[in-house]
């Protein structure tokens, strides 16, 4: 197994109180899974991705642990993660072809990005020009300037710059948002083909675009306001999901061949609760169509079939 998170709880401290973004979520990545992670925005899809490689400067690691291949990350000390992250595990934020430091040619940033590492990048470079060549980039993009790249070509480099040293864990954020479908398709063929590779040993792939994860994730995982909601393979959740949640999330989407039905569910009235002071209990219910008394207690996240978890008392009684 290479991931498992066990009862992981991030706030926020705000002037207004504590933002509950991430209120006790326990699950496992396998080895060579890439987990899908979608959810509203808002649910707290980049507080959990965030969380296990570096908090910002709000975020409080209130309880819960992470293993990484059997080792505990010391998620909350971010002295103590600094030599996990590249090498254990790596993120490619939201954003991240757009922070590339403009006045720096790229094969320059990533001598520095090495360097700091303590790796050399004369050792390095073969292998940097394979993986370069093997996104379907030529090797002169490392004498080039971000701003000489087009969108689809700066997130394919930022991720052969993020698995460069073999983590064990990616997390990429949107990383095929904001491009336009072919290079969305390119993106996400690279991010298969690396797994594949095993320049990455598993992934979690946050998006909003559930047809991104159809085409590239073994498994998907559903966020609903800070609570997991359900985890099953690619197909269960797009075919037969069993969260109310889930339903409607996916009723929005009869491309990937969603029975018309369950698309009523998409009409859901409502919004997510504030996570400043968020209902006790299941936070789905005051839009659900199936809430009853005992929704008041929070439902736990449980195995329904294998590999199928789901938090909700009228799929698990
Ligand atoms: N730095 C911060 N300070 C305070 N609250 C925050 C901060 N970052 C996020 N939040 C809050 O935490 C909750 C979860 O946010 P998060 O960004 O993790 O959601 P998300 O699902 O990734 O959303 P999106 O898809 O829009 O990126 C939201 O209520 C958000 O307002």
């Amino acid at each position: 197994m290479s991931l498992q998170v066990d009862d992981l709880r991030v706030h926020y401290h705000t002037m207004r109180g504590s933002v509950r973004a991430l209120d006790g979520a326990s699950f496992r990545i396998d080895d060579g899974e890439i987990m899908g992670l979608a959810g509203e925005s808002g649910c707290g899809k980049t507080t959990l991705g965030k969380s296990l490689i570096r908090f910002d400067s709000r975020m409080r690691h209130v309880g819960g642990k992470v293993q990484l291949d059997g080792r505990e990350l010391p998620i909350g000390d971010d002295k103590a993660m600094r030599k996990h992250r590249f090498k254990d595990v790596s993120l490619i934020p939201q954003y991240a072809m757009s922070a590339m430091n403009p006045t720096r040619k790229i094969g320059r940033m990533v001598r520095e990005l090495l360097e700091s590492r303590g790796e050399s990048f004369e050792e390095i470079r073969p292998e940097l020009e394979r993986r370069v060549e093997l996104v379907g980039l030529s090797t002169d993009v490392l004498e080039r300037y971000p701003i000489e790249l087009s969108g689809g070509m700066k997130q394919r480099m930022v991720l052969v710059l993020s698995t460069l040293l073999d983590p064990s864990l990616l997390i990429g954020d949107e990383v095929t948002s904001a491009l336009d479908v072919s290079s969305q398709k390119a993106v996400a063929r690279a991010l298969v083909e690396f797994r594949d590779r095993g320049f990455v040993r598993s992934m979690i792939v946050v998006t909003h675009d559930i047809s991104v994860l159809y085409q590239i994730a073994d498994t998907i995982m559903v966020m609903y306001a800070g609570h997991l909601a359900e985890k099953a393979s690619t197909d269960t959740i797009i075919e037969q999901p069993l969260h109310p949640y889930t339903k409607m999330l996916i009723g929005a989407l009869p491309e990937v061949g969603v029975r018309y039905e369950e698309r009523q569910l998409e009409g859901i009235p409502g919004r997510p609760p504030s996570l400043l002071d968020p209902p006790t209990g299941c936070r789905f219910r005051d839009r659900c169509p199936l809430a009853h008394d005992k929704c008041i207690e929070t439902p736990p996240f449980v195995e329904v079939a294998p590999n199928h978890q789901v938090a909700c008392w009228a799929v698990i009684g």
